[in-house]
């Protein structure tokens, strides 16, 4: 047969650089996943359900900055809906693609299997998909596909945000015509000169005058853009002043530069972040998001007039510069901004010293504080650490991120078990890189099943399970039944995984020496994952996540506002 919808769609996506693509068959998009798996520049990833299908998808776009997944309708696309949400909120390119009815049943009046079973109606899928991507399409006939795939490619770049296509399951095959230039799809939109240059103009008089200037980063300078986080720098050290950087965003600021003061996170700061922060009297927010879990409850919110600058525009109190693009505007104030490092001065005299942790005898009972400690021994240049939703945020934290090394959290949705396929898509864009995932055992019950993908793409990722016997954030907030969970062997599930052939391993650790014996088989286990079972005790947690925890369950319990 001659050039198909699929082929058009195939091309597109190898070009805009997707090249793993995750997918879950169905007979809505079988014809599709033929087109898509006849592409050479494209490799077809199988999940085993949709939702881990759409987290490995969301993982994979961290590492390769655009991803594509493809699911059948609404059984399929409903589940991918839930990693579509965490792209949508972590300001990631997640092209959720769905295979949908023949465009023959509609007119029919046809009641068709996967659906809601009424007559010829089909298009809630879509509905759904508006509300959580920047673009949704549905093909509806082969002559229409080229515009609308490449429409929906090109939103989901310049946004960064997912895109929704659907694809008729007798369109997949149907001829179409070939692809134009990519760069009508990729091209990037620059920043409007002239707000570009009175924006700089603002900030260098927002700045004027002020004593103490400091920089906060937050999660979407990662999201702006390879030249992003180069431009920050560059920024940082024409100031020379404090740079504090928001939990979403760690490792988005080098940890080692001298001009790091830590983590801002309010009463849970790192290294007296939050001192600093509270000291100055003017803050670059770049990429910053205050929401109710980066603020503490609302208890740490910056009180001084900010300069906020995001992917797209730059706020501060005198104007709003809308077409702005972060790395120009940051670039643009680096050639002129006045060098002013009092904040660091000052945060030099208030710097706590370092602490060494105490290191425990080998058959010491296992802690957190332990195993944290453990897991700071082992981050490398080229270390990519997930930490996943609970007490692991806190926990991750407190690391010390050598040059090099990569972090990913994905605190704005927030969906337990995301590290497990997101951690998969991830390390198989980045074979060269060595994956880590810190997942709480609540979190791991979510998601395990991926785990088998590791074994058949036989991917060395170490997963340290802390295994504290439940759903230990949610008893700091509000403690009840529902937050005990069944106990699994977790050492002994990755034995199921690996059938005959697999080359994970499984181990348990119970005491600070069988940690250190386990982290050193997973360095040497290049075959597969290794699964660390860390056996903790359950009210073995943070101090951070206890006050997190205190002030989140104050915000959450406000009473409704009288009327
Ligand atoms: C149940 C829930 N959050 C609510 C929740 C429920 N469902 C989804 C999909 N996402 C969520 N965040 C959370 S944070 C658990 O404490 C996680 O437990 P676990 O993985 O075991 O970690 P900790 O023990 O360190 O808390
Ligand atoms: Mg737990």
């Amino acid at each position: 047969t001659g050039y198909t919808v699929g082929d058009y769609l195939a091309e597109r996506l190898a070009q805009v650089g997707v090249k793993h693509h995750f997918v879950v068959p169905g007979d809505y998009n079988l014809v599709l996943l033929d087109k898509l798996q006849n592409n050479a520049n494209l490799i077809q990833v199988g999940c085993t359900n949709e939702l881990n299908c759409s987290m490995a998808a969301e993982g994979y776009a961290r590492a390769n900055g655009v991803s594509a997944c493809v699911v059948t309708f609404s059984v399929g696309a409903i589940s991918a809906f839930n990693g579509t949400g965490s792209a949508y909120s972590e300001n990631l390119p997640l092209i959720l693609i769905s295979g949908g009815p023949n465009t023959n049943d509609a007119g029919q009046h046809h009641i068709l299997h996967h659906t809601l079973g009424h007559a010829g109606d089909y298009g809630y899928q879509l509905e759904m998909a508006k509300k959580i991507t920047c673009c949704a399409v549905a093909v509806p006939r082969a002559a229409e596909a080229p515009r609308l795939i490449d429409r929906a490619l090109r939103a989901a770049i310049l946004a960064r945000k997912p895109a929704y296509i659907e694809i008729p399951t007798n369109l997949a095959g149907a001829a179409c015509v070939r692809p134009g230039p990519i760069s009508a799809v990729t091209a990037p939109v620059a920043s409007d000169k002239d707000a570009l240059k009175a924006a700089a103009d603002c900030a260098s008089q927002y700045l004027g005058g002020k004593l103490k200037p400091v920089i906060l980063v937050g999660p979407k300078v990662g999201r702006a853009g390879p030249d992003a986080q180069q431009a920050l720098l560059r920024l940082a050290e024409a100031m020379g002043c404090a740079v504090a950087v928001q939990p979403a965003a760690k490792g988005m600021f080098p940890e080692r530069h001298p001009q790091f003061v830590g983590i801002f996170w309010g009463q849970v700061s790192t290294d007296a972040a939050d001192s600093i922060v509270h000291w100055a009297d003017a803050m670059l927010c770049v990429g910053t998001v205050f929401n109710d879990y980066s603020t503490v409850g609302w208890t740490a919110i910056p009180d001084i007039p900010l300069m906020s600058i995001d992917m797209d525009h730059v706020t501060y109190p005198g104007a709003h510069f809308s077409r702005v693009r972060l790395a120009e505007f940051l670039t643009l104030l680096a050639a002129d901004v006045a060098f002013n490092d009092t904040t660091m001065v000052e945060y030099g005299r208030l710097r706590p010293d370092p602490t060494t942790p105490h290191t425990p005898e080998r058959d010491a009972a296992l802690t957190r504080r332990e195993m944290t400690r453990q897991l700071q021994g082992i981050l490398g240049e080229d270390t990519s650490l997930f930490v996943e939703t609970g007490d692991s945020w806190f926990n991750g934290m407190q690391l010390r991120l050598p040059a090099g090394a990569r972090f990913e959290i994905e605190m704005q949705w927030g969906h337990i078990g995301w590290s497990v396929p997101a951690a998969f898509g991830y390390a198989l864009r980045h074979p060269e890189r060595r994956t880590v995932i810190m997942v709480g055992d609540g979190s791991f019950q979510v998601t395990a099943q991926e785990v088998s993908q590791m074994v058949r793409w036989r991917l060395p990722i170490t997963i340290l399970l802390v295994n504290n016997k439940g759903y230990t954030i949610e008893v700091e907030i509000h403690d009840g039944a529902y937050n005990k969970i069944k106990n699994w062997d977790y050492a002994l599930l990755v034995q199921a995984f690996n059938g005959a052939e697999g080359k994970a391993k499984g181990l348990a650790a119970n005491t600070a020496g069988e940690l250190a014996d386990a982290m050193l088989v997973a360095a040497e286990n290049k075959d597969g994952p290794t699964l660390i079972e860390c056996r903790i005790d359950q009210d073995d947690c943070s101090r951070e996540l206890i006050t997190w925890g205190h002030f989140v369950a104050a915000a959450n319990a406000r009473p409704p506002r009288q009327a």
